[in-house]
């Protein structure tokens, strides 16, 4: 059996990756769209409703605006963009989020994928706030470092073209305290309150990884990094794209300095405690264009169809 599979956006940074990974497939069939017919609304919608599933690698309005064109009730939509992440009737593309999390991805047909730095925000607290180590009720910030592919063609470009000696050095941003990930962190966590959320982009392709830096005091009495390394570890065993690793792990330990590209070209998420007797750091990294974009996205659509969720890579 083939599948007929669409991209809106195939020559987007996430819909290039997206192609990547289904080009070595035997089981589906791209639909291409013309080049000069890119942002022709009726040979989209064509192509949409011939699809059994639609990857939307768009900006947040031409996702809405493509979501609004489905007549097909066959077709699966998997939107890469913010627009539909906490909508009621889309299911969060995060097959790992709790037990029960791919029965909806089965049933629906609508799928959002999650956004790059709340994926990792995401599977790093999730299980401590279920295992009743981190109160919803919690206060807490998160950085993350990311590659500048997360901007996506615009900032490609800008640090590309070179010659603008700021873009050497890293760069905080969303300073406005408002990034647009802080909803779905919020909603797939269970935390009340939003996390004082610092990105910071750097001069390097790709590659991310957030932290969240929390004193014990703030966790459950009596809690040690231990229970942290635990909770995280009982909640995704058998789980073949997360990686729990051991407790201060040593080899980064060892280096003194933590390597945020070493999932790259990978749909891998690696989870870390490193911790004191009084404080720790929780970290997840992955591929931004990887679990934090286009894998995550052709997992969700080997789930939905029932295929083993391997990208074929
Ligand atoms: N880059 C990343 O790491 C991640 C990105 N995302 C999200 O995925 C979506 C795509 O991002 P990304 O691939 O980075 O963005 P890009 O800017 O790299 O690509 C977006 C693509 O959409 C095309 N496009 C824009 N408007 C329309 C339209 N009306 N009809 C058809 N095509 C259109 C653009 O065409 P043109 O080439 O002409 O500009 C471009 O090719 C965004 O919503 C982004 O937020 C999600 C996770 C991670
Ligand atoms: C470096 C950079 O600008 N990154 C983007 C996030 C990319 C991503 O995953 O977010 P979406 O899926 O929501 O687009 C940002 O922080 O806005």
């Amino acid at each position: 059996m083939t599948y007929a599979v669409f991209v809106d956006g195939q020559e987007g940074t996430t819909g290039l990756r997206i192609h990547e990974y289904l080009a070595a497939r035997k089981d589906v069939e791209v639909l291409r769209i013309d080049a000069d017919k890119r942002k022709d609304a009726a040979e989209r919608a064509r192509l949409l409703n011939a699809a059994d599933v639609a990857f939307l690698c768009l900006p947040d309005a031409a996702s809405r605006e493509a979501a609004a064109m489905i007549s097909n009730p066959n077709t699966c939509l998997i939107d890469a963009s913010t627009a539909h992440r906490t909508v009621s009737g889309w299911a969060f593309g995060l097959p790992e989020l709790a037990k029960g999390q791919r029965d909806k991805l089965r049933a629906a047909k609508r799928i959002s994928n999650p956004g790059c730095h709340a994926s990792a925000f995401i599977l790093a607290l999730r299980p401590l706030v279920d295992a009743g180590l981190l109160s919803p009720a919690a206060l807490v910030s998160a950085t993350s470092i990311t590659g500048y592919s997360g901007g996506g063609k615009s900032m490609i470009a800008e640090y590309e073209a070179g010659g603008n000696p700021a873009l050497q050095s890293p760069r905080p941003y969303a300073l406005g305290l408002a990034h647009k990930h802080l909803p779905e962190m919020m909603n797939y966590t269970g935390l009340a309150h939003a996390p004082v959320f610092m990105p910071i982009v750097g001069s390097f392709y790709k590659g991310l990884c957030v932290t969240v830096p929390l004193h014990l005091s703030q966790l459950r009495a009596g809690t040690r990094a231990e229970d942290l390394q635990q909770a995280l570890a009982a909640h995704y065993e058998g789980e073949r794209f997360i990686r729990v690793m051991p407790l201060r792990d040593a080899a980064t330990l060892e280096s003194g300095f933590f390597d945020v590209q070493a999932c790259n070209d990978s749909n891998r998420v690696d989870l870390f405690v490193f911790g004191s007797d009084t404080q720790v750091l929780v970290m997840a990294r992955l591929d931004n264009l990887g679990k934090g974009a286009s894998g995550a996205a052709v997992q969700s659509m080997n789930v939905h169809l029932g295929l083993d969720e391997g990208l074929g890579l």
